[in-house]
């Protein structure tokens, strides 16, 4: 898997006239990596997101996945969204098989894939369950096996942590770590969470806001296996701080001119 993002462009209309949300953006991520794209609100993060995922379309540049452009919506990008985005009629199991079956998969098949990925996320207890009777966490696995079910070649996920609690965040972090290390799949997510960046990624992309851009790629040098306690290493601590010195930056520049 190859995703490449170059010379991206998105400008929206708006009543005071264009918007450029989206400023010559160039990122790649590659098979098997954890990318976050960290930025503060209103750096056009979303709006990349949407932009890969094929949900709108690119002022100017190019997306690529696989040296295919993207020209839409596809089964070979996975979304996990913050707000969860479960069927609340539907069980959790039938959450899971919704877009198998979208995809015309017989029932006996879309049935064991979606029992798989339930007991990747630890959920298989809960296959018969309706999405209100799981916590926030909960309904956020099982948001990540559906879109593992679709066996994409690459996940991306908009701020899927953004709307737990800190406890259950930290425990989802540590999920997803963990999730990643078993099935070993290419995920890109964005987050204004710099701890949270640095936690879970090899590589992390930097965006300042109005308009959005890349300012720096910073590749975490920081051991694979990572528990709690790496929080608390002065490596950890020295990447928060440049990445964080970096998002204050254009802040504290606006500061001084009003
Ligand atoms: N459909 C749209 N029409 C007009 N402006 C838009 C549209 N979508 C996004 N924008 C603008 O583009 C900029 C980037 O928005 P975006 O939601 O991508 O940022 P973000 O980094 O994801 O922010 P947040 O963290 O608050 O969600 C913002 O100034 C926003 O107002």
């Amino acid at each position: 898997m190859h995703l490449k993002i170059s010379k991206l462009y998105k400008q929206f209309p708006t009543k005071q006239g264009l918007l450029l949300a989206l400023k010559d953006i160039n990122m790649h991520v590659e098979t098997g990596e954890l990318v976050c794209a960290v930025g503060a609100s209103g750096s056009g993060k979303s709006t990349l997101l949407r932009l890969i995922a094929g949900l709108d379309i690119p002022t100017g540049g190019e997306i690529t996945v696989d040296y295919e452009p993207v020209k839409g919506p596809g089964a070979d990008r996975g979304m996990v969204f913050q707000k969860y985005t479960l069927y609340p009629w539907m069980t959790v199991q039938r959450n899971v098989e919704f877009g198998l079956k979208l995809q015309g998969m017989p029932k006996k098949q879309r049935r064991e894939r979606a029992s798989y990925y339930l007991d990747v996320v630890g959920l298989t207890n809960f296959a018969k369950s309706l999405p209100k009777e799981l916590s926030g966490g909960m309904k956020q696995r099982v948001a990540i096996a559906r879109a593992l079910a679709c066996q994409p070649k690459i996940l991306l996920m908009d701020e899927p942590f953004g709307a737990l609690d800190v406890q259950t965040k930290e425990a989802m972090q540590l999920f997803l770590l963990d999730l990643w290390k078993r099935t070993r799949c290419t995920i890109l997510m964005i987050t204004h969470d710099v701890e949270e960046a640095v936690f879970l990624s090899q590589r992390v992309y930097v965006m300042t806001a109005r308009p959005g851009t890349i300012q720096r790629e910073i590749i975490v040098d920081l051991p694979e296996e990572r528990t709690y306690a790496v929080k608390r290493e002065s490596k950890f601590q020295t990447y928060k701080y440049e990445i964080t010195d970096l998002l204050r930056g254009k802040q504290d520049l606006k500061l001084m001119t009003v």
